[in-house]
């Protein structure tokens, strides 16, 4: 790390030897505002985001109803300094559309959607299929109707043409940001790691370039410290593309180290977990020239089969009235609110995952409700709810039988300090647990 800006290395390796773990989570701010009532008190808020905070311990985030409920996401405390990049530089305009493109797990999507308005749009995209299931996940926890999933390499985006206002790309890095958190980083680190992200981040700016609109915004980040896969990918970029590099506006006392390229002098953000209270990132952005020239993507075959004007009339007692298309996917119905739609019918031949809200099954005239409906912000509020302890919030996590007597028969929404955990189909002597099987937690209490 000798001659890396801004690196102490007296006090980075006596930090690295003290193990400390920095604790943070950030609030959805659509399900949770109250940072002071959640299941554990908050210690201080993250400086450079309005809804992160630290944690003076590790709670025991597994057998907390409210995570399953996606009030709040566990996330490393400097890569919320997104934040900062989203609010100082993405023009406020009606409709944007947003790309983040390397999304697994999700921390920097479910953030992007809190700090989006609700007429933007964001895809989430991860190469990786076994990570997209996480991904999704903790999105639909999230409860965004305002998105959809896709799995593909960043080279499929290619032909699709200058579609977005914004993209993050949150690279795949050689990780010695995380050499503290994880000593397993350390181990796997070597130069030849370093030099194989390197060429990989080329790769993938490379790749996704075009799909940017002219005057868009580029972030990139890693949890690296490694000049190669930071400010000499900025320097490399700005030789190949038609853009230029944007500062941001930081404050002195949150100690990011702030540097400039060798070659480009582009403007990059540093974090040291000796500095800031917070593990190793790297971040800096790009604005695209208005005369960069860009492609017109091809048009996408999107044909999904409409769901008839009766259905719709027949599910409008479980949604608000913010969804507008209505769609049957495979067995399923999906409601999107337009801008999602419109932005679905140019993703040309994505896979895409999963789109707006997934809704349920269509049966008998009935609609067989989803898990993704439960959590979902769109769920119509005259939906009957159970309230439930947190023994019984945590039986239901667990997909065992709760006893829910005097409640209204049929569907009701599981709640647990009034946020939904998912469907409990109530019965004349029993209720039955809708609860994902592959979600449910397996973790006992005491533990
Ligand atoms: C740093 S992680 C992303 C973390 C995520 N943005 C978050 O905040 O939760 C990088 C992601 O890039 C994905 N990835 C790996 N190889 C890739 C490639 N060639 N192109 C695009 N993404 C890739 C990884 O699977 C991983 O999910």
């Amino acid at each position: 790390m000798a001659g890396t800006p801004g690196w102490q290395e007296a006090a980075y390796c006596r930090v690295l030897e003290t193990g400390e773990q920095v604790q943070s989570i950030r609030l959805n701010p659509r399900k949770w505002t109250d940072s002071q009532s959640l299941s554990f008190p908050v210690e201080a808020a993250i400086p450079w985001t309005q809804t992160g905070y630290y944690l003076d311990e590790r709670p025991k985030y597994t057998l907390d109803p409210l995570l399953h409920a996606g009030a709040y996401y566990v996330q490393e405390a400097s890569s919320m300094f997104l934040e900062q990049a989203v609010k100082q530089l993405l023009p406020e305009r009606g409709g944007i559309r947003v790309l983040d493109l390397c999304a697994a797990p999700g921390g920097k999507s479910t953030h992007l959607l809190s700090l989006l308005p609700d007429d933007a749009v964001l895809v989430s995209n991860e190469v990786i299929k076994s990570r997209v299931t996480i991904l999704e996940e903790n999105l639909v926890k999230w409860g965004n109707s305002n998105q959809l999933i896709t799995n593909n390499d960043p080279r499929d985006f290619s032909e699709l043409g200058g579609l977005f206002d914004l993209i993050v790309v949150d690279a795949p890095c050689s990780g010695s940001g995380l050499f503290r958190r994880d000593p397993k980083a350390m181990a796997e680190w070597s130069e030849s790691a370093v030099e194989l992200c390197s060429q990989r981040q080329k790769r993938i700016l490379t790749d996704i370039w075009p799909c940017l609109k002219e005057g868009g915004l580029l972030i990139y980040s890693t949890c690296s410290y490694s000049l190669q896969e930071d400010e000499a990918i900025a320097d490399w970029l700005l030789s190949q593309v038609e853009a230029e590099s944007e500062p941001l506006q930081v404050d002195p006392a949150w100690n990011i180290v702030e540097t400039k390229s060798a070659q480009k002098a582009a403007f990059g953000y540093r974090f040291y977990p000796d500095q800031v209270r917070g593990e190793g990132f790297f971040l800096t952005a790009f604005r695209k020239r208005e005369a960069a020239g860009t492609v017109s993507g091809r048009k996408g075959k999107n044909k999904l089969e409409k769901v008839s004007k009766q259905q719709v009339a027949d599910i409008s007692e479980w949604l608000k009235p913010g969804l507008s298309q209505f769609y049957m996917i495979q067995e399923n119905m999906v409601g999107m609110p337009e801008q999602v739609d419109s932005l679905l019918s140019e993703l040309g031949s994505l896979y895409v995952r999963r789109a707006g809200v997934t809704l349920g099954k269509w049966a008998d005239r009935k609609l067989i409700p989803d898990h993704g409906l439960a959590l979902s912000n769109e769920v119509h509020e005259a939906v009957n709810r159970i309230e439930l302890s947190a023994p019984q919030a945590l039986q239901y996590l667990r997909k065992e039988e709760i006893q829910v007597p005097g409640s209204a028969p049929g569907w009701n929404l599981a709640c647990y300090k009034g946020l939904s955990l998912g469907w409990l189909k109530v019965l004349p002597n029993r209720s039955n647990n809708y609860y994902p099987k592959e979600w449910r937690i397996l973790m006992q209490s005491g533990r």
